[in-house]
């Protein structure tokens, strides 16, 4: 601080003239100011606003006001006189000096006179920005300069804080526009702009409502602006389709509020419009679709929903989908705007080269854009269908599905000839998503319910459809009091079939006749797949005498012979029919029934019918019930027993071996006749364990007649012909015969002629087999069966029985004579041992005897009986090979 300077805060004139001896301010107006003028001047420098420094030749502060004071944060004391540097900033200092130098020489400075802004630094330390205005002054020779000084801060950050406002008003994509009270436009962003295409000038004095407006925006949505305008309502939000200045359109959501001035009444609105078109394509088609699709809409319904938030979205468009069909053909799936009749003829238009737009854009798997219906090709054969309905443009574009393939086609009409516009591309990119995912959706579901209600291989209803297909029909026959019938169709032999021609054949025929009853059916019957070869077919309306006839029908269409990957097949079914109401009111019952009747054809002529009655009934209950019996039999419980009957020579009566017949004493029953539970026992599956219990049984009785020596040279066990389908067969003989300890040649098996007829190579290896152990193979009631000689070299045989009845028709018949001889005949020329069966009187042993039949059988000789009864009778009897 310089000497002489004041350090108290008084009068800003006063230091100047301390420091110069009088009253600079003052002196420059007039020689010697009044004291009261110099008052004023003090005092008017003393409330300026701005602040007032003044600076000697010596640089150094003569003059701070108040409000310099109030700048600078500097008391008055501790700048007067000091060098005016310290207000400034440290990098200005050396500049200052420089240019008030050069101005006190040269009198020439760019600052004088002029407005600039400078920085300051105040007490604190902190920069403040200023505008500062520079005189210089001549005072009494000397050269002096004043400052005023305002403080520009703020208005600065102001004018920052503005420039930042507009540049995001402007660069933003968002149009806002403000209006006056009387809702004209008095400003319009850069966004606005842009997104309308109209320039501010154009805007400027137009209403929000009469700028958006076009020829698809929703009057009642404007009118509702416009009021919430009208009422200075607080704020109005909406959605509307506007328009831009070339006819565009475009979804904005708009958001209305006024500005209320200072006594509350409304001077400007601030509408800010957002363009939604995008969203709103996502929006509402994906969420909306979307959402339907996961709540199991169905797919004509969701076709629908999508077409008409097409429509919703631009209402410009008619929309249009179509699927293709296995057949090629176009099929209308939704178009809620265009006439009905006209997606009757579209529908069923086999898609082509020059089909409209729709058909050539599945052809060509390509879109196709027909901006002149009138005019192009394409449309030649159809303008006639669309141009009446004032239908002028069409842009169809292929729906493909994951692999490429054409699903459909989507397609916008328009009233005008026309290109699509970029929202209606966007709306297509979107629209063809959803449609594809909404076709492949449904063709997933068709596979899947194809799958779990349809057999694949015959593609006829399964079991749980043809249940529920059934149960329609049966409550439908109630309801109205109609008969229904149950057929139960069951392919003969197929498992033959399958089994030597394999199962390539098998599911050939099977598909066969699968077409065989659905060409056989009325409308509205009902076929299905049971399972393996068995059908059921429904006919509704159909009582005893109409189900005779269709029956018939049926056997007859599936008796056709056929010809299934070159194997020439004579198929043939047995049928059981079951009649509703009278055999049964449910199903269940009635396919049951349907079945038992069935069983019954089967068991008494293959390829035949039979109706379901009360008696077959009791007879399945019975069957059903003596299955469980001989099964328990089987077990531990026991119950079997094996009699046996001898074989003698026919003229010397010795005994040449025995035969094993199987007897079951049932506990409630009695004696059940083998035939019967025999052929159970191959219906039920239990043959193999029946068969392997008769072998054991009688390996072990010839086991011990061997160690006690009663004198059996063998004994003869009859085997069905199912057991020679075992191929284990062999394998079970040969270790019985070893655990009992016997020959091969102590075992004989009888097997019927049923065995010959078998095409199976397994049953003739099977034979083989146990031919090759050793053990003798008999032909069993050799004359009965279908059995042609040819098949007689086929067998390793080496004994032939002849029937029965031929030897009880000896006597009286003469056919049977000639029967006989033949067979004996037959017998000596292949070298068999020919045994005689139920022999029961001497006649009969005489008259086969003196025809060279070599063994004898029947009751003239004994009954079977049980072991210990036939060792009695061998004790009265010659032994020896016969
Ligand atoms: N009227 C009359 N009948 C006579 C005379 N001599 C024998 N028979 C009967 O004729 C049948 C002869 O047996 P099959 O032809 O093999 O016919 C047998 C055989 O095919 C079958 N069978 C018996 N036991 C078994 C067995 O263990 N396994 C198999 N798979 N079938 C058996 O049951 C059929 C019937 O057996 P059965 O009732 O025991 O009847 C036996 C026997 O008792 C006679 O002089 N007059």
């Amino acid at each position: 601080m310089s000497a002489g300077v004041p350090t108290g805060h008084g009068d800003p004139v006063d230091a100047l003239a301390e420091h110069g001896g009088a009253h600079p301010c003052l002196a420059s107006a007039t020689p010697a100011p009044a004291p009261a003028a110099h008052s004023l001047l003090v005092q008017t420098l003393e409330q300026a606003i701005d602040g007032v420094v003044v600076i000697d030749e010596r640089n150094e502060v003569v003059v701070f006001n108040a409000a310099a004071e109030r700048i600078w944060g500097h008391p008055r004391d501790a700048v007067l006189g000091h060098d005016v540097r310290m207000l400034m900033p440290m990098e200005m200092r050396a500049r200052h000096d420089a240019n008030l130098h050069r101005h006190r020489v040269t009198g020439v400075n760019r600052i004088v006179g002029t407005e600039v802004e400078v920085p300051i630094e105040c007490a604190d330390g902190s920069r403040r920005q200023a505008l500062m205005a520079v005189s210089q002054i001549r005072f009494e020779g000397r050269s002096l300069y004043c400052a005023f000084v305002r403080d520009n801060t703020q208005h600065r950050e102001l004018l920052a804080h503005q420039r930042l406002l507009s540049t995001a008003v402007d660069e933003s994509d968002i149009a806002m526009i403000v209006g006056g009270a009387d809702q004209r436009i008095v400003f319009a962003n850069a966004g606005c702009q842009r997104m309308f295409g109209y320039s501010l000038h154009e805007m400027v004095g137009q209403r929000l409502g009469d700028l958006l407006m076009g020829p698809h925006t929703d009057p009642a949505t404007l009118q509702a602006l416009t009021a919430a305008q009208d009422c200075g309502q607080q704020s109005f939000a909406t959605e509307l389709l506007a328009y831009t200045k070339d006819g565009r359109p475009l979804w904005v959501s708009t958001a209305v509020n006024p500005v209320h001035d200072a006594q509350g009444l409304v001077c400007n609105f601030v509408s800010v419009l957002t363009d939604i078109t995008q969203t709103k394509l996502h929006e509402v088609l994906q969420f909306r679709v979307l959402d339907a699709m996961a709540r199991e809409t169905p797919m004509l319904d969701l076709m629908l929903l999508l077409c008409r938030e097409v429509e919703r979205t631009a209402p410009e468009l008619i929309a249009s989908i179509l699927q293709v069909d296995d057949q090629g053909r176009l099929r209308t799936l939704a178009g809620p705007s265009l006439p009905p009749a006209y997606c009757a003829q579209i529908d069923g238009l086999p898609i082509g080269p020059v089909v409209g737009s729709c058909g050539t854009a599945a052809w060509r798997n390509a879109p196709v854009l027909v901006t002149d219906i009138a005019t192009d090709p394409l449309w030649a054969d159809f303008k006639g269908l669309a141009l009446p309905l004032g239908l002028r443009a069409c842009w169809s574009s292929p729906i493909r599905g994951g692999d490429g393939q054409v699903l459909g086609t989507f397609a916008f009409y328009y009233r005008e000839p026309r290109e699509p516009s970029a929202l209606h591309r966007r709306l297509v990119d979107v629209s063809l998503h959803l449609c594809a995912l909404i076709l492949e959706r449904e063709k997933t579901k068709a596979h899947i319910h194809q799958l779990a209600f349809y057999d694949t291989l015959t593609g006829l209803p399964n079991r749980a459809l043809l249940r529920a297909k059934t149960e329609r029909a049966l409550h439908e026959a109630q309801r109205t009091g109609t008969p229904l019938a149950v057929l139960f169709v069951d392919l003969d032999r197929f498992k033959q079939v399958n089994d030597t021609h394999g199962h390539l054949v098998g599911d050939g025929l099977l598909v066969e006749l699968a077409q065989r009853l659905r060409g056989v059916a009325r409308a509205g019957d009902i076929i299905g797949r049971l399972s393996g070869d068995e059908f059921v077919a429904v006919l509704p309306d159909c009582g005893g005498s109409q189900a005779v006839a269709a029956v018939e029908r049926l056997v007859a269409a599936v008796a056709q012979p056929m010809v299934v990957h070159g194997v020439a097949l004579h198929p043939r079914a047995s049928v059981g029919v079951a009649l509703y109401p009278a055999d049964g009111g449910d199903i269940d019952t009635l396919i049951r029934h349907a079945d038992m009747a069935m069983y019954q054809a089967k068991t008494h002529e293959r390829g035949s019918f039979r109706f379901f009655s009360a008696e077959l009934n009791r007879q399945a209950h019975e069957r059903a019930m003596l299955e469980a019996d001989l099964r328990e039999a089987l077990g531990p419980a026991g119950g079997l027993a094996l009699h046996y009957q001898p074989k003698v020579t026919a003229e010397a009566g010795r005994v040449c071996g025995v035969e094993a017949l199987l007897r079951w004493q049932h506990p409630r029953l009695g004696a059940v006749p083998p035939l019967r539970f025999v052929a159970l026992a191959e219906d039920c599956g239990l043959v193999h364990a029946l068969g392997h219990w008769v072998l054991g049984e009688a390996c072990r009785q010839m086991a011990d007649w061997r160690a006690r020596g009663v004198p059996v040279p063998h004994v003869a066990v009859n085997l069905s012909a199912s057991n020679f389908l075992d191929a284990s067969l062999p394998g079970v003989i040969a270790g019985l015969l070893q655990r009992h300890g016997l020959a091969s040649g102590d075992l004989t098996v009888e097997m019927t002629e049923s065995v010959m007829l078998n095409p199976d190579p397994v049953v003739l290896a099977t034979v083989q087999a146990v031919h090759a152990l050793g053990v003798k193979v008999s032909l069993d009631d050799f004359g009965t069966g279908y059995s042609s000689l040819s098949h007689l070299h086929r067998l390793p045989i080496t004994e032939l029985k002849l029937d029965r009845s031929f030897v009880q028709d000896i006597e009286h018949d003469p056919m049977a004579r000639a029967l006989t001889v033949s067979v004996l005949r037959i017998g000596k020329t292949l070298g068999l041992t020919v045994v005689a069966e139920g022999v029961e009187t001497e006649a009969q042993r005489r008259f086969v005897a003196d025809e060279g039949c070599p063994v004898v059988q029947g009751y003239l000789v004994s009954k079977p009986v049980p072991a210990e009864a036939l060792e009695d009778w061998l004790q009265l009897k010659p032994t020896g090979a016969g």
